[in-house]
Formats: structure tokens, C-alpha cells, sequence
């Protein structure tokens, strides 16, 4: 069988889908083509199903707060099958409902793992089928390193899977997700140790999040340790055991679970038949527009190791469709100032820059302003998470150029002080905001005092 299309997206998860139906909506001939369920990683292992363990978790925390407030609530443990199961029939829903409306948007939908035979045309299994355009968004799957033993830890994907609770977790890998999951399961009562490379939890955020992070995951009893490098995982009488480089071992877990970075879905694509280039390390390079070096062949998400997060995947898909059939031949996605979410206990935010990078950009002329307290929340709690917050600006109108937030709530403020980043909002712009009281939230809009000025330095 061969078919020609207008576009074929090449993986049905957040940017495939993105750009099919935006493409469709613009009156063209789209074919979908997906090896598993329509929604990829974030709907089956990874932005949901996270985000319902994570609900689980806060509400599990909760109960322990009550009783200060007066709640004689008390918990009885938690049924994990249970909320397994939940969380897994409410995937399965947005399965159903991608299935339906990739159908009523016309959209052809291809089972099966895509190839490149040349620069126009896929083979899925014995068919083939081409197109005027192709948009590799085939995503990427968590990385387990080639060492001893490391078949005897699980992913991120393997998490999903737990059947039962696990008693004693050690995390590897102190980035996005080993934090995320970490919390959730702490807050469900697993015991967790979390061992991270660098001298920090989220080396990649502002300092001031990492230190307060690390405060944060202490007091609620999540064992950390840093600048330990694994070399080696290990079964012995005692359970399961980390050994790191220089021989030291921490033991008696009964799962271990890898979170140390993703690599891309690419070289299963054949692409060299195509011509398409990509780095040693799976990454497809693109331009501006998510162009490759072949003309007609795009690629978007997280194939590009740019910004691996679903609404830039789906904002670049979408920017593509409309550039390409639109009439928007200019139309690209802007990677600067994206916001974004770490579901921590409790949450993490930012858009912009951390303060190191402000730094390195635009050298001493940074004003920085910082807050630190409890909030309101556990106020008849005899201690509570703390929250943080940190405004980078720059030069004497004092442009906002990074706001960072540790705390109850911040995931949701941190959307509306994203768009006034992107709209190039200054402090006095802040300032000029009556608050909203009592809030977290209002700190942002009420900070007076900076903790350092231009010529200060960190
Ligand atoms: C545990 C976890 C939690 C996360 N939480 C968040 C979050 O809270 N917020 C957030 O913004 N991001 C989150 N992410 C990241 C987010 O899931 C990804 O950035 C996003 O899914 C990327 O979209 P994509 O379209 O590039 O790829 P994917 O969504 O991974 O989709 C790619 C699809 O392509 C298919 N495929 C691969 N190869 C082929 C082939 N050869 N032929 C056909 N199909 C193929 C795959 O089966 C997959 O369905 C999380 C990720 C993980 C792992
Ligand atoms: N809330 C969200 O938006 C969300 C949630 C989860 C994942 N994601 C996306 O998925 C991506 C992947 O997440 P991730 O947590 O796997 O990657 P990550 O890049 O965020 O963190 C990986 C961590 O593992 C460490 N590491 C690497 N090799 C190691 C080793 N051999 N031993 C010990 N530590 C090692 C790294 O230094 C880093 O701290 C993220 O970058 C993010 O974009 C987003």
C-alpha cells in the first residue's frame, strides 16, 4: 500500500499531535503515525499520570496537617492499588478521547513504528507512505546507564508500573523527575533516599530554590545525599544497593529508580536515508523555524533537546502547521522565557533566568530582591514547607528577567508572571500591582529591599 499526504507527523504524543491537528484544522491531508497510545509520554507515563500521584500525595500530607486545624481526620494508610487503578482509568480516558478526535478532525491515523525510506516517504511495517512535508516527534525515553548491575533499577516508565507500594525507594538522578518523585512518594510514606551528581538538588535552577528544595525535602524526612556517583547497582541479602565510584555503598532499598535524563526516539528512524542529521547523542539539530537539513523534514519536541516540555512541543507544532499551510511564513516559537514546573512538595516555578546565568549575560548590573517565609497555610501547624521567592533584574529600569518560587501554590502563579515577563515588565511595574492579601502571591508584588545591587555580585 502507498498513501500521499500533505504532512505526516511521526509520533502521536504532544508535538505530533499538535502539529496534525492544526494542520488538519487548516484544510490538509495529516496522517498520524504512533507505535503505542495516542498522547505519548506526558498523557500515558509522564505529565499525568505524575501529576495524579502528586494530587494523591498532597492530599495524603494534608491529613497529616489537619488536626492542627481542628479536622479530626486521620489516615488509615494509602491503597495504592487503588489509586493506581484511578489514575490509570483516567488516562485511558484521554486515550479514548484522542482516539475520537484525531478521527473527527480527518486525521489518518498509521499504527506502527515509522522509517524513513528516502526524503518523501515513510515505511510503517510493509506500507509505504509520503508526504510534502514530515515532522519527526517521536519524543524520547528515559536513560539507564551501561554500568553493573543497572538492569536492577526501573525508570520513570517502571514507576508507572508499580503494582504495590514500595517500602524503600533510592532515587538516582536529581533533576526533574527524580525530585518530582521523590515527594510523591515521601508524602505516601515510602522511605526515600535521593542521590544526585552534582553538589545540589536541581543544579539547574536558581540556587536559592536548590538550597530551600533541600530544606524542604530534609524536614520531611527524604534522605539526600550529593556528589555521589553511581557506579554500580547491587543485589545482595540485604535488598538492593547503590555503589559509587569511590566504593561507598548505601543498601537495604527495595527498588531503585533511574532519573537521569531522556534520550530521543531517533535511531530506530533510519534517518540517513533521508539525509536528516543528528548529534552523537540522538538529538536531531533544527533551525529557528524547526527546520532540518533536509528540506520538508521538521522536527519539534523533544527530539531537539531544547526545552523538553509538553506546551513547547504543542506550541511548536502548532507555530509549524500555521507557518507552513497558515500563511504565516514567519511564524516561529520563541524557546526564551518559557515557564516552567517542577511538581515538588511544594512546587516549584520560573520563567527566565536564574541568577549565575542573568550574571553571565549581563554582568554586574543585576538587582536582585528576595523573600524567604512560611506561609499562611500552616499557620496552626506546628511547622510547614517554607517558600522562597527571587526576582532577577536587570540595568537601571530594572527589566524582570528571571522570577524563581519555591512554595504552596507557586505552579499556579507562575503562568500570569510568565506572560509579564514576556512582556518585558519591570520591578516598578510590579510594584505599581496592588496585591492580593492574604496570599504567597502578593510577595512577588510587594518586595522592597534588594538583597543585591549592581557591582554587588552574588
Ligand atoms: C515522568 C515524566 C513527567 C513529566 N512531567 C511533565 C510535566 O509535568 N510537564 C511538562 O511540560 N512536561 C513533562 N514531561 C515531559 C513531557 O512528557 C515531554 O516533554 C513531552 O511528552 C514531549 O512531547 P513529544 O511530542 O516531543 O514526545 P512524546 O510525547 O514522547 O511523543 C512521542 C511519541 O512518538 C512515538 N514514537 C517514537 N518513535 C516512533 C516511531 N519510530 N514511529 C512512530 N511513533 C513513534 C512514541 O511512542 C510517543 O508516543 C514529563 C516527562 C516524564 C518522563
Ligand atoms: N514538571 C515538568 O515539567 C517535568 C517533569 C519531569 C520531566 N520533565 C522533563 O523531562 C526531562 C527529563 O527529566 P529527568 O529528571 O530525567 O532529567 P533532568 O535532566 O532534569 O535531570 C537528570 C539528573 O540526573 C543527573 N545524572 C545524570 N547522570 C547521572 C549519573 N550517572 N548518576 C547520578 N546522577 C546523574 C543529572 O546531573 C541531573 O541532575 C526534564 O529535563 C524535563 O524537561 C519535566
Amino acid at each position: 500500500m502507498s498513501q500521499h499526504f500533505d504532512l505526516i507527523a511521526i509520533g502521536g504524543g504532544s508535538g505530533g499531535l499538535a502539529v496534525a491537528e492544526k494542520a488538519a484544522q487548516l484544510g490538509r491531508r495529516v496522517a498520524v503515525v504512533e507505535t503505542g497510545k495516542l498522547g505519548g509520554t506526558c498523557v500515558n507515563a509522564g505529565c499525568v499520570p505524575k501529576k495524579v500521584m502528586w494530587y494523591g500525595a498532597n492530599l495524603a500530607a494534608a491529613v497529616a496537617d489537619a488536626p492542627g486545624y481542628g479536622v479530626k481526620a486521620q489516615s488509615e494508610g494509602i491503597d495504592w492499588p487503588m489509586l493506581v487503578a484511578g489514575r490509570n482509568r483516567y488516562v485511558a480516558d484521554i486515550n479514548g478521547y484522542w482516539d475520537g478526535y484525531v478521527e473527527r478532525q480527518g486525521i489518518t491515523r498509521i499504527e506502527g513504528q515509522a522509517r524513513f525510506v528516502d526524503a518523501k516517504t515513510i515505511a510503517v511495517g510493509e506500507d509505504h507512505y509520503s508526504a510534502d512535508h514530515i515532522v519527526i516527534a517521536t519524543g524520547g525515553r528515559p536513560i539507564v546507564p551501561r554500568m553493573p548491575g543497572a538492569e536492577l533499577g526501573i525508570t520513570s516508565d517502571g514507576f508507572f508500573a508499580l503494582e504495590t507500594q514500595p517500602k524503600r525507594v533510592a532515587i538516582i538522578g536529581g533533576g526533574y523527575i527524580g525530585v518530582e518523585l521523590a515527594g510523591v512518594l515521601r508524602a505516601l510514606g515510602t522511605e526515600v533516599t535521593i542521590v544526585a551528581l552534582e553538589d545540589r538538588m536541581l543544579f539547574l535552577f536558581d540556587p536559592l530554590i536548590s538550597e530551600t528544595l533541600m530544606e524542604n525535602m530534609g524536614a520531611d524526612g527524604i534522605k539526600m545525599r550529593l556528589e555521589f556517583a553511581v557506579a554500580a547497582l547491587e543485589k545482595n541479602a540485604d535488598g538492593l544497593a547503590l555503589v559509587a565510584r569511590d566504593g561507598e555503598r548505601l543498601g537495604g532499598f527495595d527498588t531503585l529508580l533511574w532519573a537521569v535524563g531522556r534520550t530521543p526516539n531517533t535511531r530506530e528512524l533510519d534517518l540517513e536515508a533521508a539525509g536528516v542529521a543528528m548529534q552523537p547523542n540522538g538529538i536531531i539539530p533544527v533551525d529557528a523555524y524547526q527546520n532540518t537539513n533536509v528540506p520538508g523534514i521538521y522536527a519539534l519536541g523533544d527530539v531537539i533537546g531544547r526545552e523538553p516540555l509538553t506546551p513547547v512541543a504543542i506550541a511548536a507544532g502548532r507555530r509549524l502547521a500555521e507557518r507552513l499551510f497558515g500563511g504565516k511564513p514567519d511564524l516561529k516559537l520563541d524557546y526564551e522565557n518559557v515557564p516552567t514546573v517542577v511538581f515538588a512538595h511544594p512546587p516549584i516555578g520560573k520563567v527566565g533566568l536564574t541568577e549565575p546565568e542573568a550574571r553571565e549575560r549581563y554582568g554586574d548590573t543585576l538587582t536582585v530582591y528576595e523573600t524567604s517565609f512560611t506561609p499562611m497555610r500552616y499557620a496552626l501547624n506546628a511547622h510547614g514547607p517554607k517558600t522562597a521567592m527571587k526576582l532577577v533584574c536587570v540595568g537601571p529600569e530594572e527589566r524582570i528577567v528571571g522570577i524563581h518560587a519555591i512554595g504552596d501554590g507557586v505552579d499556579e502563579m507562575m503562568q500570569g508572571f510568565g506572560v509579564a515577563v514576556k512582556m518585558g515588565a519591570t520591578k516598578a511595574d510590579l510594584d505599581s500591582t496592588v496585591a492580593i492579601h492574604p496570599s504567597s502571591a502578593e510577595e512577588l508584588v510587594t518586595l522592597k529591599e534588594p538583597v543585591r545591587r549592581p557591582g554587588q555580585g552574588s
